[in-house]
């Protein structure tokens, strides 16, 4: 006999918060793909395994079975699905055009908040590092070399550097005052200021400024078709000799062949990356070089912070079949919520919407 709970798809798998979850499969039916590759996956979407699925919660890793949530796959989708809570704050493995193209349109959430000590704390220890070149004496010293032999150049001190941010979203403005603790003034880009509130005295500044002011850029917006390679070789022309990066944002918001030129010419000194435009690879020329310090995408890796995003994760699945809206839909698709006052109010106070 068919159930008559709402049914729910779980793409991927949850680690943490299964208390949360053993309670959503008590108001809900919970089906799982059998599918392990994108073709099967798309065949699938057919059945009636998948038949009447309302809302999906998926994790970065169910890629593996899917594929990209690209037009094809999003089309592909069962006509019933209304909701996909993505268990991450970046979403750009999903069409958002596509999912607000079809009719009705497929609203997507995201984790935002939950991620962002955890992320700004992992973009502080690569600016210290990166600013005091660390990482050239911790391979000399586990190759046997105290010091490095000739000795390493002296590093540089955070205090009184220029933080300069690209997307003061909810990471960026917590780096913002840790950095702040270690005596660095920040200047920010966005698409539009912030009100002061929200930009804590942080100075609003066009791109280009950016470019020229920073002494350590942060790269903390999402990637999308608007920001894939917006660093590149013009941009580093426009930065200070010697700049230092960090990007924690995603791998291809900055060109990575560009930038092996770049610290090869000196003209950046040092980077601290957590991602890359093709993991898990990494580029040979980041790999060899000394001055790069390297992390394989550990933001958000910690025990508090992976319970607190599968919890939210969890609580926008609960939210769309309990009252047909999400806690934290993605920006693109706001509006979409603009008639439930309460997730909007929500929302406004955590600075995610203005
Ligand atoms: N390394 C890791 O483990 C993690 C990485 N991330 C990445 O960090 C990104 C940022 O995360 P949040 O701060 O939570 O996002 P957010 O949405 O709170 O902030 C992003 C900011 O970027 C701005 N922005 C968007 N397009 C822009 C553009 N073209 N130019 C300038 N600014 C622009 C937005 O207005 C917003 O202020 C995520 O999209 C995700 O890709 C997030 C969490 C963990
Ligand atoms: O990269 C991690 C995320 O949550 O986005």
């Amino acid at each position: 006999m068919a159930s008559s709970k709402p049914k729910v798809l779980l793409l991927g798998k949850i680690d943490f918060a299964h208390d949360d979850w053993k309670s959503l499969s008590d108001t809900a039916e919970i089906v799982q793909a059998k599918s392990k590759n994108r073709k099967d996956f798309i065949e699938e979407c057919k059945t009636d395994h998948l038949n009447n699925v309302v809302a999906a919660y998926r994790t970065f890793t169910s890629i593996d079975i899917t594929g990209m949530w690209d037009e094809e796959l999003v089309n592909a989708l069962p006509k019933s699905l209304g909701f996909c809570a993505h268990m991450g704050a970046g979403y750009d493995q999903i069409d958002i055009s596509a999912c607000s193209a079809r009719d009705p349109p497929l609203r997507i959430s995201n984790v935002p908040t939950a991620v962002d000590d955890a992320t700004a704390d992992t973009a502080v220890f690569l600016i210290l590092g990166a600013l005091r070149g660390f990482n050239v004496s911790m391979l000399a010293l586990r190759d046997g070399k105290w010091r490095g032999q000739p000795m390493p150049p002296l590093g540089h001190d955070p205090e009184g550097k220029v933080l300069g941010v690209l997307g003061m979203g909810g990471i960026g403005r917590n780096m913002k005052k840790k950095c702040e603790a270690f005596g660095m003034t920040t200047i920010y880009h966005n698409r539009n200021p912030l009100s002061d509130e929200l930009a804590g005295g942080a100075k609003y500044v066009s791109f280009d400024e950016l470019l020229a002011q920073s002494d350590v850029l942060s790269l903390n917006l999402p990637l999308n078709k608007n920001t894939r390679h917006i660093i590149s070789t013009a941009e580093f022309g426009k930065m200070k000799k010697g700049v230092v990066i960090v990007n924690t944002a995603r791998g291809a918001v900055m060109d990575e062949d560009a930038l092996v030129k770049a610290l090869e010419s000196g003209q950046v000194l040092s980077v601290g990356l957590d991602v890359f435009e093709n993991e898990p690879k990494v580029h040979p020329g980041l790999i060899d070089n000394p001055h790069v310090m390297l992390l394989p995408h550990m933001g958000t890796y910690t025990i508090e912070t992976m319970i607190a995003m599968e919890q939210w994760c969890i609580a926008n699945v609960r939210m769309a079949i309990e009252t047909g809206k999400l806690k934290s839909p993605v920006p693109e698709q706001a509006e979409l919520q603009s008639k439930s006052a309460t997730a909007a109010g929500e929302l406004v106070s955590l600075g995610i919407i203005a």
